[in-house]
This record gives structure tokens, C-alpha cells and sequence, in this order.
């Protein structure tokens, strides 16, 4: 294991820092793990760590103040051996480098699980949305756009929404791109508004893809839907549709968390009124009086926990006082390894993001599909193929789970490393046969 210790920083973990500060250690560990499973070459593990492909840019962007503030942006492509790659695009403070690597990474590892014909790839723009006007965030999308435009496109790399992004930023991309190409192109971007060419049932696809897995969780753990006791960490695009639906199924939501808080209620959030009232971020903490911090809320009693904001937040701090069942990881990258391997131990079933979360980029493969076929799918033909792909992922990644006694994390990454190491020994990159 000594090239991960070169790699990963391990002190950063032991001292019980959360995955934020490493993300791509974190895919790399498991990766490496993976492909010594699969009895790979080394190569493998050294092609697949790091993004083929990896841009920096420097967007100038004019505020409403007259004044230009610059502002840093990235787009990591991690492996097109399959296809074009695919992944969205993050607005945040927080964005790294290291972080969009590792995002693009597990982006290939959903791909590889669903066999969807990409590999992966993200975006992220350091800045905070919240404090840009509407003017302001169309300029920067645009400029994005601008200074990626050569490196991108809908055979060679096609974006999509992820954090503090939506449908109207991908909407000013698409316009950004088809001006720069002198195309209509819709296939360059996904998570589109429906007019300009968007899938129905894109907007929830992550949040229904969430929700069958615990579906199939609930057959497989004896648990019900009917009764069963919920916290979600975050209220945005994710974390909003899955607590309606499971409210709507019978569930009891008893824990939200967003950025500024988190509210509790033993008998229930009414979630109707939340989503009515939530702010454009997705935020509706600041409505009660009475609220806890949302460390707090990751450790209160549930039946399920679902992280479904930022990475880093199940670590080996908070580990041993989890108080749930199972963890579904609607987040990327909430939980670290070794916390993973904590709840393995207590018998608390983690469920990974790179399958958990694949709902999403899905329905934009469909989304892509229904634009080079210019034909369009309605919201129940959506749903009834989202359902059977991430089921049949679900079940693939439970027989790796049983073939090779590991935890559904690593069963899927074997699952995803598989398809790409394939794919890149057929092209003659790797050689994986030894
Ligand atoms: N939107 C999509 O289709 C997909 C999203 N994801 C992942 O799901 C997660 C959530 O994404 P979206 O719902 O799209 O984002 P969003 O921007 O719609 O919502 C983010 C939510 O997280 C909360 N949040 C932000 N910072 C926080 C913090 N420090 N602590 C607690 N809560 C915080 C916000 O208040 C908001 O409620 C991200 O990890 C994203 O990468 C994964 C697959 C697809
Ligand atoms: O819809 C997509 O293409 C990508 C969604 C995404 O960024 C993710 O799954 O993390």
C-alpha cells in the first residue's frame, strides 16, 4: 500500500479531517482496493487514479459595479474509453481542484455501473451564487462556457447541473455554446430547461433514483417505507423531491439540515410547507426558532440517514455515534472509507453515491438520447427506464457484494472500475490481462 500513502496524505484522516480536505485520496484508496480485487496490474490503478484530462481557467467576469473580479473555474475529464464524457458542474466557495477530480472520477464509476455509453467527467467554478446577482451569475456561466468551449461538447464532453447550478444556468450555456459553434446543438449540455430541448423527469430524476434504491434496500433489510423514520441532510434539488416523495409514501421526516441549520421534529416535518416556502438554495432552517446544528442532526435516531448535500460530513468523528439503520449516500462522497468500514462494523449498511446518486446522470444520457433523436419521451417512459437501469445496477452490485464478501461501496466499484479498465485495455491503453 505504499503508493497510497504517497498519495493520499493518510495523516489528514487520522487526525479525523473530514473527506473534504482529500476527496480524490478517497477515490483513489478505494480504487486502489478495487482493482487489487480484480487482480489488475498496477497500471491500472495508475491510469485510472487521475483525470486523462484536467483544464484551469480564469473567467473575467463584470459585476453590476462596473468593477471585473476573476474567477477561478475547472473541468476534469477522468476517462473516455467508453464515450464522451459526462458530469455536472458546481458553483461553490468550497470548490477545489482535488475535489473535482475526484468528482470526475466517481462521474465514471456511475457511468461504468449503469453502463451508460460516457465516462466521467465535472466542472466547479469557486464562487458563491449567493452573493452574485442574476446578471452577474449569467455572466459568469456564459464566461465558463467561453473559456471551456474548445475542450467540450455533445460527442466529446457534455455538462450538466450539480451544486448551487439549475436548469437556467445550463439554459445560458447552451446559448453560450450554440453561438460560439454556430450550432442548435441541444446535446451539448443536459439538466436543460424542457424548451430548450430538456428531458421530462430530469429535475427529480436523482431524488426517484434515491428512492427506488430504498426501495430495494427496505425488501432486502425488512424495513418499511410506511412508518420509517428519516433525516436528509440538505433541502436543494436532491434532498427536496426525496423528502416529498417519502413524506408522500408515509414516511416521517423527523431531521432536515441546509447550509445555515438543521430543524428536528420527533413526530414530523411537515414537508408540504417546506417546499413551498424553501429559498432558491435551499434553505428553510431559518423559518424556526428552534433549531441544532447540523453535526447534531447527523447523530439523532432514524431509521435512515440520507446525506444529500456536501462531501465529508460522515467521518471517523461522528462514525460511532450514528444512530440509524443505513446510510443511503445521496450526497457525493459523504462518507470516508474508514468511517464506512466503523458502520460496516456496528452492522449500520452504507449505500454508495456512485449508485445511489446515478438517477441523475441517467436521465441526462436519456436526455441526450431523446436530443440525437430529436423525438421525445414522455415522464412515465422516463421513470419506468430510470427504475430498470439503476434496479439492475443495484442487483449487479449486490452479487459482487456476495462473490467477493466486500461492502456495497467496494462491490461497486469493482463493478465500475471493471467496465473502464475493459474499455481501456481495448483500446490498447492498459493492459490488464497480465
Ligand atoms: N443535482 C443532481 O442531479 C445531482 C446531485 N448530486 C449531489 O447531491 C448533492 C446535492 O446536490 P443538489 O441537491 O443538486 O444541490 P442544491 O444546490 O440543489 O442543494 C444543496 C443543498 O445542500 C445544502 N447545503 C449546502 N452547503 C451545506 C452545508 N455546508 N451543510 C449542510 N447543507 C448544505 C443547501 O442549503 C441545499 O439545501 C451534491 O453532493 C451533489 O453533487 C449527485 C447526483 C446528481
Ligand atoms: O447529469 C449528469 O450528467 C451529471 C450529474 C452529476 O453531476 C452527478 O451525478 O454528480
Amino acid at each position: 500500500m505504499s503508493i497510497l500513502v504517497e498519495e493520499k496524505n493518510r495523516k489528514t484522516s487520522e487526525v479525523g479531517m473530514n473527506k473534504k480536505e482529500n476527496p480524490l485520496g478517497e477515490f483513489q484508496e478505494t480504487l486502489y482496493e478495487a482493482t487489487e480485487l480484480l487482480s489488475y496490474p498496477k497500471e491500472a490503478y495508475h491510469f485510472l487514479k487521475s483525470p486523462v484530462r484536467f483544464l484551469e481557467v480564469n473567467i473575467p467576469v463584470q459585476m453590476d459595479d462596473g468593477g471585473t473580479k476573476v474567477f477561478q473555474g475547472y473541468r476534469a475529464q477522468h476517462n473516455d474509453a467508453c464515450g464522451p464524457t459526462k458530469g455536472g458542474i458546481r458553483f461553490h466557495p468550497d470548490v477545489t481542484p482535488e475535489e473535482v477530480k475526484a468528482l470526475s472520477g466517481w462521474m465514471s464509476l456511475k457511468c461504468g455501473i449503469n453502463h451508460l455509453p460516457y465516462g466521467g467527467a465535472k466542472g466547479g467554478i469557486i464562487c458563491d451564487p449567493r452573493k452574485l446577482s442574476r446578471n452577474e451569475l449569467q455572466r459568469l456561466s456564459r464566461g465558463y462556457i467561453r473559456a471551456i468551449s474548445q475542450f467540450v461538447g455533445p460527442t466529446k464532453d457534455i455538462p450538466a447541473p450539480d451544486m448551487y447550478t439549475n436548469a437556467q444556468i445550463m439554459g445560458w450555456m447552451l446559448d453560450e455554446y450554440n453561438h460560439i459553434c454556430e450550432s442548435g446543438a441541444p446535446g451539448f449540455i443536459t439538466g436543460k430547461p424542457l424548451v430548450l430541448g430538456g428531458s421530462k423527469g430530469r429535475e427529480t430524476a436523482t431524488s426517484k433514483g434515491v428512492l427506488y434504491i430504498l426501495q430495494k434496500v427496505c425488501e432486502q433489510q425488512n424495513l418499511q417505507i410506511q412508518g420509517m423514520r428519516v433525516i436528509i441532510q440538505g433541502f436543494g434539488n436532491v434532498g427536496s423531491y426525496l423528502a416529498q416523495y417519502l413524506y408522500d409514501l408515509g414516511a416521517k421526516i423527523v431531521g432536515i439540515a441546509d447550509a445555515k441549520g438543521a430543524i428536528y421534529d420527533y413526530d414530523g416535518i411537515d414537508i408540504p410547507y417546506l417546499m413551498e416556502n424553501k429559498d432558491a438554495f435551499g434553505v428553510v432552517s431559518t423559518f424556526f426558532r428552534q433549531t441544532m446544528t447540523n453535526e447534531e442532526l447527523l447523530e439523532q435516531e432514524c431509521d435512515v440517514l440520507i446525506p444529500a448535500a456536501i462531501g465529508g460530513v460522515i467521518t471517523t468523528e461522528n462514525a460511532d455515534q450514528l444512530r440509524c439503520r443505513c446510510v443511503i449516500e445521496a450526497a457525493n462522497g459523504p462518507t470516508t472509507k474508514e468511517a464506512i468500514e466503523r458502520l460496516d462494523k456496528r452492522g449500520i449498511l452504507v449505500v454508495p453515491d456512485v449508485l445511489a446518486n446515478s438517477g441523475g446522470v441517467i436521465v441526462s444520457y436519456f436526455e441526450w438520447c431523446q436530443n440525437n433523436q430529436g423525438y421525445y419521451w414522455t415522464e412515465e417512459l422516463v421513470e419506468q427506464r430510470l427504475k430498470e437501469r439503476i434496479t439492475e445496477s443495484y442487483h449487479n452490485i449486490m452479487e459482487i457484494v456476495k462473490e467477493y464478501g466486500v461492502n456495497m461501496k467496494v462491490a461497486a466499484y469493482i463493478l465500475g472500475t471493471k467496465r473502464l479498465a475493459e474499455a481501456s485495455h481495448s483500446r490498447g491503453w492498459i493492459n490488464i490481462s497480465e
